[in-house]
């Protein structure tokens, strides 16, 4: 049987949980989970678009369009999951040209819960490690588990960049959310533990089929119908 790829997005404003979910889904079911933050903070473009990274202002759709099908290119014959890309109509349509994703979840999360996050959201540079001192905080306060190196709270999660980042997401997001309704999952609360165990739950069976090659059938099209007999769409 020809071998079938699994690509996913998932989309979300900032702080709602993308990087948490995506890692859990990628260990769960394998697939490699590409953030464009993460991405940007580790190239050259990323340095040369660092005044937007610092003042959490969108990077301009050409340069990030390039760095993702760089990357996007190198993954022909992997599963993957991308994190934050595409965020506007011109990425979606960029992406589009190269591969339809085969499912888009959506993470709708409360604003205020955003903004709570975000401020106490540290991460390790290097690795883009993640923590939160409520949700996920490090085993020694200020220093990453596994290096001991030391965390610092991204500038564009200082409370002055993060009311203009949420509020642009939701502009960009609009179209994007549009383009992808046939294919979109939408999840919504403000705990990650749930939503994540709501989406495990639901796709344990079914993503391992179609990972494992054995599917006649496209198990995302059954996931699509399961889902829709299970939960309202927004
Ligand atoms: N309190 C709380 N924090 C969470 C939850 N889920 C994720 N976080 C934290 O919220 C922040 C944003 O999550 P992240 O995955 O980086 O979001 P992203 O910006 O969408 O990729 C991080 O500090 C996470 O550790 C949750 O359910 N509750
Ligand atoms: N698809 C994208 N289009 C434009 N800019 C992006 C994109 N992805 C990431 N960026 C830039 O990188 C920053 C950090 O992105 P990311 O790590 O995904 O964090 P968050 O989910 O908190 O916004 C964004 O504020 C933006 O400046």
């Amino acid at each position: 049987m020809a071998s079938k790829l699994l690509r996913a997005v998932v989309l979300g404003p900032p702080g709602s949980g993308k990087g948490t979910v995506c890692e859990r889904i990628a260990r769960s079911f394998g697939l490699q989970h590409l953030s464009s933050g993460q991405f940007l903070r580790e190239t050259e473009a990323g340095v040369l678009a660092q005044q937007y990274l610092e003042r959490g202002l969108l990077v301009p759709d050409h340069v990030i369009t390039r760095v993702m099908l760089t990357e996007l290119e190198k993954r022909r014959e992997q599963h993957w999951l991308l994190d934050g890309f595409p965020r506007t109509l011109g990425q979606a349509k960029a992406l589009d040209g190269i591969c339809q994703p085969d499912l888009v979840i959506s993470l709708n999360i409360p604003f205020e819960t955003l903004k709570d996050r975000l401020s106490a959201r540290w991460v390790h540079p290097a690795s883009g490690r993640v923590y939160n001192m409520d949700f996920n905080p490090p085993h020694t306060q200020g220093v990453d588990d596994l290096t001991g190196e030391p965390l610092v709270q991204r500038e564009d999660d200082k409370p002055e960049a993060v009311a203009a980042r949420l509020r642009k997401y939701k502009d960009a997001a609009k179209p994007v959310i549009e383009l992808y309704k046939g294919i979109l999952y939408s999840f919504s609360g403000t705990e990650t533990n749930k939503i994540w165990w709501f989406f495990f739950s639901i796709n344990y069976f079914l993503l391992n089929v179609f990972l494992s090659q054995k599917a006649t059938l496209s198990p995302v099209a059954i996931w699509g119908a399961t889902w829709k007999m299970c939960v309202p769409q927004s």
